[in-house]
């Protein structure tokens, strides 16, 4: 390994704050690319998504998934026999899959591919000048190319008297619990209370709110995706209050005992017209706050948005620099792993032409420039039923002024679906700009639709038209399907025009 620590080195060709999946991203493109990196974390490298997020939820996830098929299938029913999963032993496998919130896996990467690692808080002091802390020491480091800001998103903490001083749960608790309490209360309904509630139930929560003042889960979405989330939740025992607001959250003991341990005594949620939901704990999950202060971003001048989000142009780049480059949930433009990794790849290949002098590409679909935020991220909620969904929603699309047509359809009829299990619930919609013929939205609701998402992508992506598409065909018989049955509803809908 060449990768070293030397305490004496201050100058590095490009230095990235935030060891995340996009941060590591880009110090392995940048490396590739012949360039010397100083990766800056002030906790451990991997971040938020390998450590309190994107990994422990699915972690607990995929095994209620997997129990709650398997309960809905004869001859695996008999098996599960009412039973829920054993939380200990997928607990168990959680800490397995975020290695025991021991970064070594990550640091030997980055390593291995000559990254230094500095361990430490970064904040930028002037144009591509970064001051390290670590334990009351500082160190000023300087980049000769770019400097790459991805210090990600923080749990938000809406003023609801009481709230904060109840020291509820927040994701980080949620994600890594270390026992389960019997009834919860989630404050909010998107996606990480929608993901949460599935596995809090399902490892065994026996009351079980999800409490907001917003109409329908999810309501970032389609308007069917919300109301089949909420009656797969409802009939599993999981309460849903929409359109409630909290006003009070009172603890009268507080005894935070940890991430993951119930945080004192049972807690009163006052909602609505005042009733009074009472639990062991409660959950925050009202959204996230950008990690923008105290970053130094007002020692080179640069503004945050009203949200606390760092603007960028399409090459990730902070307008007005041509070396501050802002990745992951910190731009805004959509707070996901996978999003944060493909800006990390376009900002890598932006860093390495400028320091090669090269001029950047402007043909579409060029490797320099930003285009998937423009046609809308893909996105896996991983409740039950899932939700998978790319580009625009049909507002979104009108908002826009897109002549659209749509076309939605239940997975019932489907013989993928009959196999798959035997009460299959599910839907899809597919929004169509009838300008060009091509799909600029796609969304899926039910069992295993995750998988079905890439295919929408590289159709809203590749603006493939539906002409097109009526030749890809999918195998029988998966639920894949739903492909063939909503191209000839739209076919059949057209002739009788
Ligand atoms: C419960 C939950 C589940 C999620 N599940 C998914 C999912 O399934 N799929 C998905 O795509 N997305 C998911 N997300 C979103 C995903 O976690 C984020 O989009 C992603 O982690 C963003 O990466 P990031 O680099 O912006 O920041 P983060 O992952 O937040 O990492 C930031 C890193 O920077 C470090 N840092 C911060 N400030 C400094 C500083 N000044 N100096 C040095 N280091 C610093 C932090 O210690 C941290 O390691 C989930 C989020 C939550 C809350
Ligand atoms: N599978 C995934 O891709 C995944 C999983 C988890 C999180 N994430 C990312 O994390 C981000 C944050 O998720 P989130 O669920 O925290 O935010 P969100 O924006 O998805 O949902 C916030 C919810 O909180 C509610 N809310 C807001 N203020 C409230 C208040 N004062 N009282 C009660 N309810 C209130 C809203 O009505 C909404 O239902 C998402 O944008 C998502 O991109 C992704």
């Amino acid at each position: 390994m060449n990768g070293s620590i030397n305490p004496a080195r201050s100058e590095w060709d490009v230095i990235v704050v935030g060891g995340a999946p996009p941060g590591e991203t880009i110090s392995l493109y940048s490396s590739f690319a012949g360039l010397s990196v100083a990766l800056v974390e002030q906790d451990r490298v991997g971040g938020e998504c390998l450590f309190w997020a994107c990994m422990p939820s699915k972690a607990m996830l995929l095994p209620v998934h997997a129990r709650n098929l398997a309960v809905d299938l004869p001859g695996m029913r008999q098996l599960v026999n009412g039973r829920r999963v054993d939380a200990d032993a997928v607990l168990a496998r959680r800490d397995e899959i975020t290695y025991n919130h021991d970064d070594k896996q990550s640091v030997d990467l980055m390593l291995s591919h000559d990254v230094d690692v500095l361990r430490g808080r970064g904040r930028l002091v002037g144009p591509k000048t970064v001051e390290v802390s670590d334990d009351g020491r500082t160190r000023e480091i300087t980049a000769t190319q770019a400097v790459v800001l991805s210090p990600g998103t923080d749990g938000a903490l809406p003023p609801i008297t009481g709230l904060a001083d109840a020291r509820p749960w927040r994701s980080r608790d949620v994600t890594n619990m270390h026992e389960v309490p019997r009834r919860m209360v989630v404050i909010g309904g998107g996606v990480v209370a929608c993901e949460a509630a599935t596995w809090l139930r399902g490892l065994g929560v026996e009351e079980l709110t999800l409490v907001f003042p917003g109409e329908r889960l999810l309501e970032m979405k389609e308007p069917f995706v919300g109301e089949l989330v909420r009656q797969a939740f409802e009939a599993d025992g999981i309460t849903v209050r929409t359109g409630t607001p909290v006003h009070e959250v009172l603890r009268e003991k507080v005894d935070d005992r940890g991430i993951g341990r119930t945080h004192g005594d049972e807690v009163t949620v006052t909602v609505g017209d005042g009733e009074r939901l009472v639990a062991d704990e409660v959950l925050v999950a009202t959204g996230r706050v950008p990690n923008s202060r105290d970053i130094g971003l007002e020692a080179v001048g640069v503004p945050t948005t009203d949200r606390g989000f760092v603007e960028v142009d399409d090459h990730l780049t902070v307008p007005g620099t041509d070396w501050l480059y802002v990745l992951g949930d910190l731009n805004g433009r959509a707070l996901l792993t996978h999003m944060g990794k493909y800006h990390a790849r376009i900002a890598g290949e932006v860093i390495a032409a400028r320091a090669a002098g090269k001029p950047l590409d402007e043909r579409p679909f060029n490797p320099y420039t930003d285009q998937a935020d423009k046609d809308g991220a893909p996105q896996v909620v991983f409740c039950d039923p899932e939700v998978a969904s790319v580009g625009l929603t049909e507002a979104e699309a009108l908002d826009r002024e897109i002549p659209v047509e749509v076309v939605e359809r239940d997975f019932a009829g489907i013989d993928g679906a009959r196999l798959a299990r035997e009460h299959y619930v599910g839907r899809a919609k597919l929004v169509i700009d009838n300008s060009t013929d091509t799909l600029v939205g796609v969304t899926f609701v039910g069992s295993g639709v995750s998988e079905l998402l890439h295919a929408a992508t590289v159709a809203v992506v590749g603006k493939v038209p539906v002409s097109v598409l009526r030749h890809a065909v999918a195998s029988f018989p998966t639920i894949s399907e739903i492909w063939l049955y909503l191209l000839e509803e739209l076919r059949q809908r057209r002739a009788a025009a």
